[in-house]
């Protein structure tokens, strides 16, 4: 059998909490080299839809297949007060088993905050916190990279940089998978699709479903 040409493919997943039903039959299938977004509404099922991809909770119903490493940037940073940000790298480095500190350097160079690698996380502003988030979740490079909400707080500078280095990422075959509640970065994404009572439907960059006539309103 040929392997599967996806990066990630996600089929007719569902998801209930009790009663409520947040996912519906969820169907995406992304390349490798693809860079995509998710949009939605507050409480749409973005983020459950993410950690359920990721493996953290488990769907009810559906598939999910994923070809090579995993990274993932949680909405909420899970990181420890007590460490600096030079701990954090050197723990993550070694539970991937990473050598040298090249990628690490790298991206405290790429998103501005070397500044801070001797700063306690209590101490950090919440863009700098999350510049360590996301910097975990890329350590590795991994295949493919799910990521919530990934430049909340960053300034703008961060936030352009932040869209080069996920662009970058895509010209090197990896699959960036951005959830966010705007439409506005539309035009940067190969891929979007909008999460809406359950399900995600493909969208254009006008921010209309691929099959709406262009210049449709909804
Ligand atoms: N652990 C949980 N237990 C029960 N209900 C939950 C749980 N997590 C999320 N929900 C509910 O599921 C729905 C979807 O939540 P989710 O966080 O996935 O949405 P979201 O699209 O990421 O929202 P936001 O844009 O506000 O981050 C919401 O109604 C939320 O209250």
């Amino acid at each position: 059998m040929p392997a599967t040409p996806y990066a990630l493919s996600v089929r007719d997943v569902h998801k209930a909490y009790r009663s409520r039903r947040v996912l519906r039959g969820v169907s995406l299938h992304l390349e490798p080299g693809t860079l995509a977004g998710v949009v939605g509404e507050n409480g749409s099922g973005k983020s459950t839809l993410l950690r359920v991809l990721c493996g953290q909770i488990a769907a009810d119903a559906g598939e999910v297949k994923r070809r090579g490493s995993l990274g993932y940037c949680p909405q909420e940073a899970v990181l420890n007060d007590a460490l600096t940000v030079d701990q954090h790298l050197r723990w993550f480095r070694t539970a991937y088993r990473l050598d040298g500190t090249g990628r690490a350097e790298e991206l405290l160079e790429e998103l501005h905050f070397a500044e801070y690698r001797h700063t306690r996380v209590e101490e950090l502003s919440g863009g700098t916190r999350q510049k360590l988030n996301l910097t975990l979740a890329l350590l590795h490079d991994p295949h493919v990279l799910l990521l919530d909400e990934p430049y909340q707080g960053f300034d703008w500078e961060t936030y352009l940089r932040f869209w080069e280095v996920a662009a970058r990422l895509r010209d090197r075959g990896r699959c960036v998978l951005v959830v966010s509640h705007m439409a506005w970065d539309a035009d940067r994404l190969d891929v979007l699709h909008r999460l809406r009572d359950g399900v995600a439907t493909p969208w254009n960059a006008e921010g209309q479903p691929v099959d709406a006539p262009r210049g449709a309103v909804r």
